[in-house]
């Protein structure tokens, strides 16, 4: 099955000796009932469950790192989906990782859809053996298989669905970095996990730190926080500077 936001760590892709984007998202994570406060304002308001992973012997096998890695995420009255996470480094030595949520969004008509935020920046395709190009566009659009990583983005990322006119505003902290993938229709028929057409409903939107891994020394924490909107596309630059505010 196919589909919410699995978190990619400690490997993006397969850029390294871990299975494809490492092992955090087939593991069973347990709740944490009591996990090191955060600000008020990331619990006011909201319905939220703190779950907590930690490495099991296997996985220390093949990434030989002690780690906690505590994972908050939150549902506002309004909607709005928050993912908080916090890797803490409990070795003796320090470690390095990559990280991301593979947000996928549910759109309408992939052809009636386009990404602001990323316009003029470098990115890695990985349909080019991550050959670094600079982004062309006033947005990004689609109309053929996108896989790439965008380099040194803003926080604040508008996906615009045409069709639904709505904007999913994603807004993130900790995360340069930011993944595009929509697989199109000969990967989609190569995966068995989705439907022939279905790659016309989703996109791969992921906020991430790829490029420059994350580096922990013993004792050490990392945070990245991820927060998900959807507000109706009558959404214009203007809201998008509210939003930066
Ligand atoms: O099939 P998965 O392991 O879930 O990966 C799905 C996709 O994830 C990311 O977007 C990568 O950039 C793609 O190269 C990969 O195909």
């Amino acid at each position: 099955m196919r589909g919410g936001i699995p978190i990619c760590f400690p490997q993006f892709g397969n850029c390294g000796s871990l299975e494809q984007h490492g092992f955090a998202r087939n593991k069973m994570w347990s709740i944490d009932n009591d996990p090191p406060p955060l600000h008020p304002s990331d619990s006011d308001g909201k319905v939220f469950v703190d779950l907590l992973l930690s490495p099991a012997e296997e996985d220390l096998k093949c990434w030989p790192h002690c780690f906690e890695f505590r994972l908050r995420v939150s549902l506002g009255m309004n909607g709005d989906l928050a993912m908080i996470s916090r890797i803490r480094n409990i070795d003796a030595k320090p470690f390095n990782f990559s990280f991301a949520y593979h947000t996928y969004l549910s759109v309408s008509d992939i052809s009636e859809v386009r990404i602001e935020g990323l316009e003029t920046l470098d990115y890695l395709d990985n349909l080019c053996q991550r050959e670094r190009f600079t982004e062309q566009g006033d947005a990004i659009t689609f109309e053929s298989e996108v896989d790439r990583i965008y380099l040194g983005s803003p926080n604040i990322i508008a996906v615009i669905d045409h069709e639904k006119k709505r904007t999913f505003v994603i807004k993130k902290e900790g995360l340069p970095d930011v993944v595009v993938w929509n697989p199109w229709e000969k990967k989609s028929k190569s995966m068995t996990d989705l439907g022939d057409e279905e790659y016309k409903q989703m996109l791969c939107v992921d906020g991430a730190a790829i490029e420059r891994q994350i580096t922990l020394k013993p004792g050490e924490e990392w945070t990245g926080r991820l927060e998900l909107s959807v507000v109706p596309s009558s959404y214009c630059s203007d809201d998008l500077d509210h939003f930066r505010s």
